[in-house]
C-alpha cells in the first residue's frame, strides 16, 4: 500500500549523529553530518555555488572532462582493433572525479586532485572498517586500518591548507573553495575551527558529489546497453539537436528523451539507498510520537519501485513513464527522492543532472555499445549502490 511520507521541512529533525561517528575522519563535521546553527551557516555558504544558473557556467568544465573520456575510449577501441570489451566504472569515476576537482579548485585543480586521490583512498579505508567491525569504540585504537586512515586525513588536512594558503596568497578566483574561504572567513570561527571548517567542507563536497554521479553515469549506461531500442532513440535526438557540434546548455535543455532515461535510471537505482533523519527533540510525525534521537530512514529503493505507486511495470525500465516529468510519472511524486527532500535536498543535483547529460550523449553521438557476456548483475550496497562486479560494455566508435 502506498502511504504518503511527511515531507521534512522541520529544523527539529537532522542527519543522524551516527553517520559522523562511524564514518570518522571520512566526513568530520562538514554539511553533511552537521546540524542546526552550524550546517545552516554552511549550506548558506555552499548552496549559491551550485545553483542552476551558477552550474550552467560549469558546462565547459564537464564538457572538457567529458572530451576527456572519449578520447581514451577511442584510443581503447583503436588498440583492440575497433571494438572494445571496456570496464566503464574506474572511466565514470576519473570524469566524476576531474569535474569536481575542477568545479572546487579552479586553477588548482591538479592538486586538488592530488587532495582527491587521497580522500577516496581514506574513503576506502573508512568503508572497510565500518564493514569489517561494527565494533564500538574500535575507531579510537591505534589498528592498521586506523593508523592508515589517521595519516591520510593528516595528509588531505596539510594539502588542502596548502592550497589555502596559495590560494590567499595569488588573489581571488571564483570556485568553491573560495566560496567556503570567504564564508569561513565572515564567520567568528577560531584558526583551528576554521581550518577544520574548510578541511571537513572540501572533504564533503567531494564525497557527496563523487560516487554518486558516477555510479549513476555507470547505471544508466548499463540500462541503454540492455535497452538498445532506448539507446537508438536517445542516440537520434541527440544527433539531431547537437548537429555535430559539443552540446552547449540550449542543446542541451531540449535532450527531453535523455532526461526521461536518466530519471528512470535513478528511480531504479539511486545511489543513495537511503533518506535518513534524527528527530532532535520529541515529536509528532504522521501521527505518530517518536522520541527525541530516534533515526527514521526512508528505503529509496522501495519508495522507487512500489507498484501502487508506479504501476505494475514498476521493476521495469521504461523512461516513457516520465514523458510528462516526475509529476506524470506515478501517483505521489513526492515519493520520488534520488536527491533526497525537503530542506536538506541535495545541494549537487544541477550539477549531477548536467553531468549526467554531458558525458551520456558525448558518448552516444560517438560510439555504440551493448553488455559484454562478462557483466554479472549484482547491484551491491557500499557507500553507494553500485554494480558489484563492474559493467564491462562492448564499445565500437560510430
Ligand atoms: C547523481 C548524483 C547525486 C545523487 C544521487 C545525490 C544524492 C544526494 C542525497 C540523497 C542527499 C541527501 C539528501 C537528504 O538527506 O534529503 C544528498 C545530499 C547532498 N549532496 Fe548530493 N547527490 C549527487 C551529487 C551531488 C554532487 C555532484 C554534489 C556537489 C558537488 C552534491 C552535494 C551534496 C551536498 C552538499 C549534500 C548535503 C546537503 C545538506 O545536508 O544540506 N551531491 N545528495
Amino acid at each position: 500500500m502506498v502511504r504518503e511520507i511527511t515531507t521534512c521541512t522541520s529544523w527539529d529533525l537532522g542527519k543522524p549523529s551516527y553517520q559522523a561517528k562511524e564514518l570518522g575522519s571520512l566526513l568530520g563535521q562538514g554539511i553533511l553530518t552537521s546540524n542546526g546553527a552550524y550546517w545552516a551557516h554552511q549550506r548558506k555558504i555552499i548552496a549559491p555555488e551550485l545553483y542552476m544558473e551558477k552550474v550552467k557556467g560549469m558546462t565547459n568544465i564537464i564538457t572538457d572532462s567529458a572530451i576527456t573520456l572519449i578520447n581514451s575510449w577511442n584510443r581503447i577501441i583503436e588498440v583492440e582493433g575497433g571494438i572494445a570489451d571496456i570496464k566503464i566504472d574506474q572511466h565514470m569515476r576519473s570524469f566524476s572525479g576531474d569535474v569536481i576537482s575542477r568545479a572546487c579548485f579552479g586553477s588548482n585543480y591538479s592538486k586538488g586532485e592530488e587532495i582527491f586521490r587521497r580522500i577516496k583512498a581514506l574513503e576506502e579505508a573508512e568503508s572497510k572498517k565500518v564493514l569489517a567491525t561494527g565494533i564500538p569504540g574500535m575507531r579510537y585504537l591505534p589498528t592498521k586500518r586506523n593508523k592508515e586512515a589517521w595519516a591520510l586525513e593528516k595528509e588531505i588536512h596539510t594539502l588542502v591548507l596548502k592550497v589555502v594558503k596559495e590560494r590567499n596568497e595569488a588573489g581571488y578566483e571564483r570556485d568553491l573553495l573560495q566560496m567556503i574561504l570567504e564564508g569561513a572567513k565572515n564567520s567568528d570561527l577560531s584558526k583551528d575551527a576554521l581550518d577544520r571548517f574548510i578541511v571537513d567542507n572540501c572533504k564533503n563536497i567531494y564525497l557527496a558529489g563523487y560516487a554518486t554521479t558516477a555510479v549513476s553515469a555507470t547505471w544508466l549506461l548499463m540500462l541503454l546497453a540492455s535497452n538498445p531500442e532506448w539507446q537508438d532513440r536517445i542516440r537520434a535526438e541527440v544527433i539531431e539537436v547537437c548537429r555535430g557540434q559539443i552540446p552547449n546548455n540550449d542543446m542541451i535543455r531540449k535532450m527531453k528523451q535523455l532526461a526521461m532515461a536518466i530519471n528512470e535510471s535513478m528511480r531504479l537505482y539511486p545511489p543513495n539507498t537511503a533518506v535518513s533523519r534524527e528527530t532532535l527533540k520529541d515529536m509528532k510525525f504522521g501521527g505518530i510520537h517518536v522520541p527525541k534521537g530516534v533515526i527514521i530512514w526512508t528505503l529509496l529503493t522501495a519508495l522507487h519501485t512500489d507498484p501502487e505507486n508506479w504501476g505494475p511495470d514498476s521493476y521495469k525500465f521504461n523512461p516513457e513513464r516520465f514523458a510528462n516529468g516526475i509529476t506524470g510519472a506515478c501517483k505521489l511524486p513526492h515519493l520520488y527522492m534520488p536527491f533526497g527532500v525537503g530542506p536538506r535536498v541535495c545541494l549537487g543535483q544541477y550539477l549531477a543532472l548536467l553531468e549526467l547529460k554531458i558525458v551520456t550523449s558525448l558518448i552516444l553521438s560517438n560510439f555504440s555499445f551493448s553488455l559484454s557476456p562478462t557483466y554479472v548483475h549484482s547491484p551491491t550496497l557500499h557507500l553507494v549502490i553500485e554494480p558489484g562486479q563492474g559493467v564491462n560494455l562492448l564499445v565500437k566508435r560510430l
